[in-house]
C-alpha cells in the first residue's frame, strides 16, 4: 500500500499495542524479549525504539486494525477477535481487506461463543431462527448465522453483553469467554465456538517499503526464535548407553539430544532441548528410566 501523498515516508518501524488492558502487557514483555528497548514520552502514548528503529505507539485495540489499514502504523498486538472482526466489517463495506494475521502469539486466549440462557433444551442453531442475539462482534456473528443459513437480529452491544437477555434485549448472546465465569454469573451457557481468538501480530496485506520491510523481517525472525522457546528448557542428565531406548520415548517434544561419551564406554553425558513442560513428574520418570543428575535450565534465546 503506498502512503497517501501527504504522509512522510519513514524508515522507523511503528507498532501499535494496547495502551491498557489485558494484551498490553505481554504485549511489552514479548516485544521487549526480542531485544527491543523504549524511551517513553511524556504523556505516555509514544514509545522511541532506542534498541532499534521500532517505536511502539499506544493505543485502545479497536484503533489497531485501522491504523494499519492506514499506514499510521505498520505492525500491531490485538486479539484475533477484533483483527477478524474489523476485517469482515470492512470486506463487507466494500473495501480491499487491508491487513492479515501475521503470527499467533499465544497469550490473550479466548473464543467468541454463542450463549443462551441455561433454560434452554439446546437442540442446534437452528433454533435461532427469528431470535434477537446481543453482540459487540456483529460482522463475526452475521457471517456465521449466514453460513448457518439463519435469519436472526444481530443487537449490537458496545460491552455488557451478558445481561441482555435478562433486560429482554436478546434471547441470546455472541462473546468473548474465557474461564465461563461471566456467562455463569448470567445463567447462561456456551453451545457454539464461533471463533478461538489468542494475540496475534497483525500487519499489513501488502508489503513494507525496503528499509521498514527489513526491520519488520529482522523482529520476525527474532519473534519467531523467542515464540519458539517461550516454554522451552535445556534438560541435560547422564545415563548409560543401554537404557537410551527406555529414556528417548519420554522426550517426544526434544530436539534430536545432543549425545556425548563419557570417559566409561558405557557412560553419556546428554543434552536436549525441550519444547513441552518439563514437570517434575518427568523429572522422575526419567530418573526410574536410568538417568542420573537431572538438570532442568531456562533457555534465554535461540537462533535457528
Ligand atoms: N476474558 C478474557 N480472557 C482472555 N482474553 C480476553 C478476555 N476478554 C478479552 N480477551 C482478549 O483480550 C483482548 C483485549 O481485551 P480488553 O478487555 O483489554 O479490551 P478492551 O476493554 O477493548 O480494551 P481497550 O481499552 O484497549 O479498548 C480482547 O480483544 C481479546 O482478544
Ligand atoms: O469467561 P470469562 O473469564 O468470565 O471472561 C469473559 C468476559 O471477559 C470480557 O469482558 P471484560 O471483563 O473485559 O469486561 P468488558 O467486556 O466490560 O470490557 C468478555 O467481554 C466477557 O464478558
Ligand atoms: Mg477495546
Amino acid at each position: 500500500m503506498s502512503p497517501p501523498a501527504s504522509t512522510p515516508v519513514r524508515d522507523r518501524l511503528r507498532i501499535a499495542i494496547q495502551k491498557s488492558g489485558r494484551l498490553a502487557e505481554p504485549a511489552r514483555a514479548l516485544l521487549a524479549s526480542c531485544g527491543l528497548s523504549w524511551r517513553e514520552s511524556r504523556d505516555r502514548l509514544f514509545c522511541y525504539g532506542e534498541s532499534l528503529p521500532v517505536d511502539l505507539l499506544l493505543v485502545r485495540d479497536d484503533d489497531i486494525p485501522g491504523l494499519i489499514a492506514d499506514g499510521v502504523c505498520d505492525l500491531g498486538v490485538v486479539g484475533r477477535n477484533v483483527l477478524l472482526e474489523q476485517g469482515g466489517g470492512r470486506v463487507g463495506n466494500g473495501a480491499a481487506p487491508a491487513f492479515r494475521e501475521w503470527r499467533a502469539l499465544g497469550f490473550g486466549g479466548c473464543r467468541l461463543a454463542l450463549a443462551v440462557p441455561d433454560a434452554w433444551d439446546w437442540q442446534g442453531p437452528e433454533q435461532l431462527t427469528g431470535k434477537r442475539i446481543a453482540t459487540s462482534y456483529p460482522a463475526l456473528l452475521s457471517q456465521w448465522l449466514a453460513g448457518q443459513g439463519i435469519a436472526a437480529e444481530v443487537v449490537l452491544l458496545s460491552g455488557s453483553v451478558e445481561i441482555a437477555p435478562r433486560l429482554g434485549q436478546a434471547e441470546a448472546i455472541c462473546d468473548l469467554v474465557s474461564s465461563g465465569a461471566t456467562l455463569t454469573a448470567n445463567q447462561l451457557k456456551p453451545v457454539m465456538t464461533l471463533l478461538e481468538s489468542e494475540a496475534v501480530l497483525a500487519g499489513p496485506v501488502e508489503t513494507l517499503d525496503a528499509a521498514r520491510g527489513e526491520l519488520a523481517e529482522l523482529l520476525l525472525r527474532r519473534l519467531d526464535g523467542a515464540l519458539r522457546i517461550r516454554h522451552s528448557k535445556l534438560l541435560l542428565f547422564q545415563a548409560s548407553r543401554r537404557v537410551l531406548p527406555d529414556l528417548l520415548p519420554l522426550l517426544p517434544d526434544a530436539e534430536a539430544p545432543t549425545v556425548m561419551q563419557l570417559d566409561g564406554a558405557d557412560d553419556l553425558a546428554l543434552q536436549a532441548l525441550c519444547h513441552g513442560a518439563v514437570t517434575w513428574q518427568r523429572l522422575e520418570d526419567l530418573k526410574r528410566a536410568g538417568a542420573r543428575g537431572l538438570m532442568v535450565l531456562p533457555v534465554e534465546g535461540m537462533l535457528a
